[in-house]
């Protein structure tokens, strides 16, 4: 298969190094567009077939045009791509809030597939949601799937509109959780600990804890009872919490992303 990928920042070179990694795509396959000359320069090592920084008639030599730019920078790409994509080849759009009907309008071209992903796709653990114009069929839908399972897991949303929820849980998530994982050195900081020492204590708590929710018999609910002994420290810490709203506030901010997503998508 051959992959032009428009915006080769973290997410679009996420996707690329993982179609090499499980020998998807061949180095040569690909067509990297870049805008930014410093990024093209850092691109140059990956040895892509083609680099260049313009949206060109080449494109149309491409099976699948991955769209990886930001949502703000869509417009000038759809002004160049209009006008030299061709019907059979597939889009494939990872921006966030922007939906599909908006695509094939601007782009006059009708097999499109939008897709959320998050960094940790970078070391293949990534989650990715996706949804498909009806006019993508069931080999190309396939052949997709095979690409987004080299960067973690999937799932197909019927209903493409459940994409600004996946933006705000999974899309976002990595960064709550390194906000949750943030704090917590900074109290270990404050207790007087180097941050070296605190960073470990955390991260391999967060690690281990990752592996008991996903390993032990047992609820969240009942996790957290095996932790916080009556009248001790960890009860002390979760009262603090609840009077603060921590877990409210966590969730609202979840419905803030979810109410930015759809904002975009309606531009
Ligand atoms: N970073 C994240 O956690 C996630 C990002 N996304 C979506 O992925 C998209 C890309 O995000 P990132 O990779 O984080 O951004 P990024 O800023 O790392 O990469 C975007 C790249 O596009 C380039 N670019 C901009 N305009 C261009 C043009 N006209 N032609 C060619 N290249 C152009 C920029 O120079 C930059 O290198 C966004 O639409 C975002 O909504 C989706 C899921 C997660
Ligand atoms: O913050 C954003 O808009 C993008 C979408 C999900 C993660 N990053």
């Amino acid at each position: 298969m051959k992959i032009a990928i428009i915006g080769c920042g973290n997410m679009g070179m996420a996707f690329a190094r993982a179609f090499l990694k499980f020998d998807l795509v061949k180095k040569e396959d690909f067509l990297l567009v870049e805008k930014s000359p410093e990024r093209m320069e850092s691109l140059r090592g990956f040895q892509p077939g083609v680099l260049t920084g313009i949206i060109g008639p080449q494109i149309a030599d491409y099976d699948l045009v991955i769209l990886s730019v930001k949502p703000q920078d869509y417009s000038l790409v759809q002004e160049s791509l209009r006008s030299v994509i061709k019907p059979g080849q597939v889009v494939f759009s990872i921006m966030a809030g922007i939906p599909i009907s908006l695509i094939q309008q601007t782009l006059n071209h009708q097999e499109v597939i939008r897709a959320m992903p998050n960094t940790p796709a970078m070391l293949g653990m990534g989650i990715t949601a996706y949804a498909a114009s009806p006019e993508v069929d069931m080999n190309q839908l396939r052949k997709i799937e095979n690409l987004i399972n080299a960067t973690g897991r999937s799932v197909f949303l019927e209903d493409e509109a459940q994409l600004d929820a996946v933006t705000a849980l999974s899309g976002s998530g990595p960064a709550y959780f390194f906000y949750i994982v943030k704090a917590m050195i900074e109290a270990g900081k404050q207790m007087g600990f180097e941050e070296s020492v605190a960073s470990l204590l955390v991260k391999q708590t967060m690690l281990g804890s990752f592996h008991l929710i996903n390993t032990a018999d047992r609820s969240l609910d009942e996790l957290i009872k095996a932790v916080a002994s009556k009248g001790g420290t960890t009860e002390a810490a979760l009262r603090q919490f609840e009077e603060g709203g921590t877990a409210d506030s966590l969730i609202r901010g979840i419905h803030a992303a979810q109410q930015r997503a759809t904002e975009l998508s309606n531009g």
